[in-house]
């Protein structure tokens, strides 16, 4: 059974062997936007705590089958899975923009992402062992990993599918089903996800969808046959999370927020460090966890980088997200759109100079004149006690810091309780790693940003979370180890 309670004009086909369910009571629902044009895309309706128990129950009830498979056995669904993904690519990807707003370059990417995942955890399911010790007298002890159970996966906005694959693919691996609560902004690609799941043959229940917002989110936390949750959303929000999770004793993992240095050395190849600057501040609209929004540029290559990094800012097209042309959409609402840009103001009423964008933007399409476009922004002559240095916006806004020493720029870039992400560009490579090192952050880039490839680990220090996703290190922690201690002769009793 899989709890989808989305309606509207955009309701993909049935498939076979799993069920869409809709609010038998009347509820409150509530509207989702198009980023790209302002109007209401379909209404959602939150589930309760009778549709959040039905949809634990399938889980657990799928749990039962799936555990017992072998990992081979695992891994072929989720193979079959990942080609259905990249059959759907196109229809995937364009949901995504439709839903959140995005390029449909970069949904394609991210959907890309969403396959790789599933196939690289498809991969390590097989590979799922334990250790063997030989003991004293022939005795013996081995350990066998084991999966925890119902897993909860609960998402952010910005990400919508890939969040959903980067939470399942590793749980499911391991031989746990999950329930997955997208953001109630962008409900609409998790359902897809589940749909490829059932097509693929997943077990009814492996991975359902329950639709709502902060109260379903809770009721997924504190069901007592909840295993585990892992999280995708803001700092705020991460804490409540532990702690309802901490009532249980369960596990959580955390990808919380950021507001990452990256750092650029008077030795840097240029092109590649303003190239990068620009990857750690746009992709998504700039609503990105690991962006580098802390751009500290060495006094002596300032005035050319900061010439060169607003001559690109301005030519990046911004429009209608569908366009293969457009290298920037719509943020995700007008709420979100109005707080990034009241970012900008209170920046240059802190002393920042705005070099570029921070302007609401309309396009000349008159069917996108109330999407939630704004202009890409640059702000110079930053300080470290600037707003807009020390929070985290979460939009197309870059801000450029001036600094001298190494020794100094290594002290403010870890002048944060968050530790997301860091990067460095320069052509010494002592310097690099000696730098990296040292920053505080969970994953640093050298000479490039905002790279995640599904095979290493990726996640906070700090406040930015805890856990991990991707990489190897993932299957810890959506697994247990159970130790059997084997007795060959006698017991030595001493009563
Ligand atoms: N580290 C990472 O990988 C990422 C971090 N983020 C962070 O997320 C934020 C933006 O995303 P939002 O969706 O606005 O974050 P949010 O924290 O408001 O919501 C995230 C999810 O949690 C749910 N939620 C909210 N309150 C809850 C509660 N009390 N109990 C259970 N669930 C609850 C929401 O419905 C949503 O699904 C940014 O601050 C950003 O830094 C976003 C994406 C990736």
């Amino acid at each position: 059974m899989r709890v989808l309670r989305l309606r509207g004009h955009h309701s993909p086909a049935e498939l076979l062997g799993w069920e869409r369910r809709t609010s038998r009571e009347k509820c409150n629902t509530e509207h989702v936007y198009e980023p790209a044009t302002g109007r209401v895309l379909c209404h959602l309706e939150p589930c309760g705590a009778v549709e959040v128990d039905q949809a634990v129950k399938a889980a657990k009830s799928a749990f039962g089958l799936w555990s017992k498979l072998s990992g081979m056995e695992r891994a072929r669904i989720m193979i079959e899975a990942a080609h259905i993904i990249e059959a759907r690519r196109e229809e995937i990807a364009e949901m995504e923009v439709v839903n959140n707003g995005k390029s449909i370059t970069e949904a394609r990417l991210d959907v890309d992402s969403a396959r790789l995942c599933i196939e690289y955890y498809a991969g390590l399911a097989t590979t799922l062992a334990g250790q063997h010790v030989q003991l004293p007298g022939g005795s013996f002890a081995y350990t066998r990993r084991e999966p925890l159970g119902v897993c909860v996966g609960i998402g952010a906005w910005n990400y919508p599918f890939q969040i959903a694959a980067w939470k399942s693919a590793p749980a499911l691996a391991c031989g746990n089903s999950m329930v997955f609560k997208p953001s109630p902004v962008t409900p609409v690609t998790a359902v897809l996800l589940a749909e490829v799941y059932a097509a693929a043959g997943a077990p009814e229940g492996l991975f359902n969808v329950v639709q709502g917002g902060q109260e379903t989110g809770s009721l997924l936390c504190y069901h007592p046959d909840v295993a585990k949750v892992s999280f995708t959303g803001s700092v705020p929000t991460g804490k409540k999370i532990m702690e309802m999770a901490s009532k249980g004793v369960k596990p959580v993992t955390l990808e919380l927020g950021g507001k990452s240095p990256l750092l650029i050395f008077e030795d840097s190849d240029l092109e590649n460090a303003v190239s990068g600057a620009l990857m750690a501040n746009f992709l998504s609209q700039g609503q990105v966890c690991s962006n580098g929004t802390r751009v500290f540029v060495h006094k002596d290559i300032l005035p050319q980088f900061v010439e060169d990094v607003v001559k690109r800012t301005r030519a990046i097209e911004i429009g209608d997200p569908l366009l293969e042309s457009t290298r920037m959409g719509a943020l995700v609402s007008r709420p979100h759109l109005e707080n990034v840009l009241s970012f900008v103001d209170q920046a240059k009423k802190e002393g920042a100079s705005v070099l570029c964008g921070g302007e609401p933007f309309v396009p000349s399409d008159p069917k996108l004149k109330d999407g939630y476009y704004m202009t890409p922004c640059v702000l110079g002559y930053c300080t470290d006690d600037m707003t807009c240095v020390k929070e985290e916006i979460f939009g197309p806004v870059m801000s450029v810091l001036s600094f001298e020493t190494e020794q100094e720029v290594l002290r403010r870039a870890n002048d944060t309780t968050l530790g997301l992400a860091a990067g460095v560009f320069t052509r010494d490579v002592k310097r690099a790693h000696r730098v990296v090192e040292h920053l505080q952050a969970g994953s640093c880039f050298i000479n490039n940003y905002n790279i995640t490839p599904v095979e290493v680990p990726f996640g906070g220090f700090k406040m930015s979370g805890v856990g991990r996703e991707n990489g190897q290190v993932t299957i810890e922690h959506y697994s247990q180890l159970k130790t059997v201690f084997v007795e060959m002769g006698d017991v030595d009793s001493l009563f």
